[in-house]
């Protein structure tokens, strides 16, 4: 099976116990399934609840929707990875469209973060992509500038724990806007920037997933692409009956192609 993983941000919809209810019901309807790894991102204050409820052996992993650059220090507000560790964290999701879009951060503010992270055990889900859609050219050059200032000064062994998450602003929340063909030329354009940035190695064993509008009724055309490594989803995995669903059928499917 090609190297694959399912995550879903759940954004700031869900109380603590409206998290953990979500939560055990996901993992009763995924009971033994073991396949590929299961992320999920609560809100900062419903993770401690999260990882208490997570079973032993589960495949649902936690991660924070967010993280500061420093490790301690006077910064109102923020969360710092010894904190995200410290409620059963694995996983950080770092430079979101919303963070960008909404709350103005740079790519120099997420290449902080990613230094950060990457400094503990956290493994960086790190969102890329562009905010309109455009030619393969003009995309390309946008990803290629992005990934490199997101990447700037991170070392091989470090880049080789990140999750790339390409997930293109226009077609976050529009969920009858996924265009297959697009997509893997855009996975494809990613794969050769780490190639370039790094090895070929690394490029092929680099988890690439896609987030952005993917939905119940055509989400295994998307599995099916040779360079998308996973799916990243709010629409479909905020909804444990729904997540599972896409979890189990894709690991059908991926196992059919064996
Ligand atoms: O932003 C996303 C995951 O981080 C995707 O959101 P949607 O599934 O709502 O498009």
């Amino acid at each position: 099976m090609k190297n694959f993983l399912c995550g879903s941000g759940w954004k700031m919809y869900l109380t603590c116990d409206e998290t953990v209810d979500r939560l055990k019901k996901l993992q009763d309807n995924l009971k033994d399934f073991k396949d590929f790894k299961v992320v999920v991102f609560p809100s900062f204050t419903a993770l401690a609840d999260a990882n208490k409820n997570l079973s032993s052996n589960s495949c649902v992993h936690i991660g924070g929707q967010d993280m500061f650059w420093e490790k301690e220090g006077a910064y109102t507000g923020e969360i710092s990875a010894r904190m995200l560790l410290d409620v059963g964290c694995e996983y950080v999701e770092i430079n979101h469209q919303e963070r960008r879009r909404f709350l103005h951060e740079t790519d120099e503010m997420a290449n902080k973060k990613l230094k950060c992270a990457l400094s503990t055990s956290l493994v960086p889900f790190l969102c890329v992509g562009e905010e309109k859609k455009e030619d393969a050219a003009s995309v390309k050059n946008f990803l290629s500038h992005q990934i490199k200032n997101l990447l700037s000064g991170i070392e091989k062994k470090d880049a080789q724990r990140i999750v790339f998450a390409y997930e293109p602003m226009w077609a976050i929340g529009k969920y009858e806007a996924t265009d297959p063909k697009y997509i893997q030329t855009t996975h494809k354009i990613i794969r050769d920037i780490i190639a370039e940035l790094y090895d070929q190695t690394l490029a092929d064993n680099a988890y690439i997933i896609y987030g952005g509008g993917v939905n119940h009724e055509t989400f295994l055309d998307l599995v099916a692409l040779p360079d998308v490594n996973g799916l990243f989803t709010t629409g479909c995995g905020i909804v444990p009956d729904v997540f599972a669903d896409v979890i189990l059928r894709s690991a059908e499917y991926l196992r059919n192609q064996e």
